[in-house]
């Protein structure tokens, strides 16, 4: 069992980047391996493995969370992860992850800096302690989009849409064409990671952003899709998406010049029952 490192910046790997050995397969100058394979005992279970890179003088916790982020371990997960982050310092995470299109505008292998979301999903509530009363304006950190979003532009290989609301499905199934048709107006994209994430983020006091590449389209969108080529784009595509958010965390500082740490509020309901029900 490894101890618990500082660290004031944390990246979700997804789909994107689960194909290679981020962020070492993109040797960077500035990147230093710390320590790889780090597993933490947490009240909820054991973490998935971690690695912990340097980058310049920024301590940098990273996990492969895709295959974790669904299915039935997906609440445990997500509790374990965050419950780590903000023991060790977390205080701005990068997400990425594939999503399908919703929009007919979006191409496949475009990006999108998500800048909210719907929250579909019939979870049950995955919070930490649960001691906060949550407010969800600016979900997704405007600072930490803009910091991705300047990043991406600096480094033209993709489109990048710099706003566009990400629907969260339950999975593990994609959406039937009613579905789809039903989301269209209300999202852009649809995929299955962006909550309970950015609930555990806020109540954890820290920013939260997400890069999230278009691997298909929605049923009825555009047209159909072929399974091989869904996997040929995370393939293809995962030096992109690590290059932008090795790119982000360059530009990221260690102040919080948003309202993400402010808007968790102490629950009324400890006051009234003398715990949280
Ligand atoms: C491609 S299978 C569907 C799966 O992929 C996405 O996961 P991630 O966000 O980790 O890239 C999507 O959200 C679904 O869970
Ligand atoms: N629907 C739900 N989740 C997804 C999709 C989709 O079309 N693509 C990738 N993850």
């Amino acid at each position: 069992m490894s101890c618990i490192p500082q660290a004031s910046i944390a990246i979700i790997g997804g789909s994107g980047t689960l194909s290679m050995d981020f962020p070492a397969a993109l040797c960077c100058h500035d990147v230093e391996i710390i320590e790889r394979d780090m597993v933490f005992d947490t009240p909820y279970g054991q973490t998935p493995p971690f690695l912990l890179f340097r980058l310049g003088n920024k301590k940098v916790l990273t996990c492969r969370m895709h295959g974790w982020r669904g299915g039935a371990s997906r609440a445990d997960a997500s509790r374990q992860i965050f419950w780590l982050f903000r023991e060790a310092g977390v205080k701005k995470i990068l997400a990425e992850g594939g999503v399908g299109s919703v929009n007919h505008l979006l191409d496949t292998r475009d990006m999108v800096v998500a800048s909210d979301y719907i929250d579909q999903s019939m979870r049950k509530d995955v919070g930490l302690e649960g001691h906060y009363l949550l407010i969800m304006r600016q979900a997704l950190c405007p600072h930490l989009r803009q910091e991705l979003i300047c990043a991406a532009k600096a480094r033209p290989l993709t489109r990048v849409f710099q706003r566009g609301v990400y629907a969260v499905t339950d999975g593990r199934h994609f959406e039937s064409p009613a579905e789809v048709a039903m989301l269209k107006g209300h999202a852009d994209i649809v995929g299955q990671s962006l909550c309970p994430e950015v609930y555990l983020a806020r109540e954890i006091g820290a920013c939260y952003a997400g890069l999230y590449t278009v691997v298909n389209y929605g049923e009825g969108v555009v047209k159909d899709w072929e399974h091989n080529e869904l996997s040929q784009i995370f393939y293809a595509d995962a030096d992109k998406i690590g290059h932008i958010l090795l790119a982000t965390i360059r530009r990221l500082d260690d102040k919080q010049v948003c309202k993400c740490a402010d808007l968790r509020k102490p629950t009324l309901l400890k006051e009234v029952y003398g715990s949280t029900i």
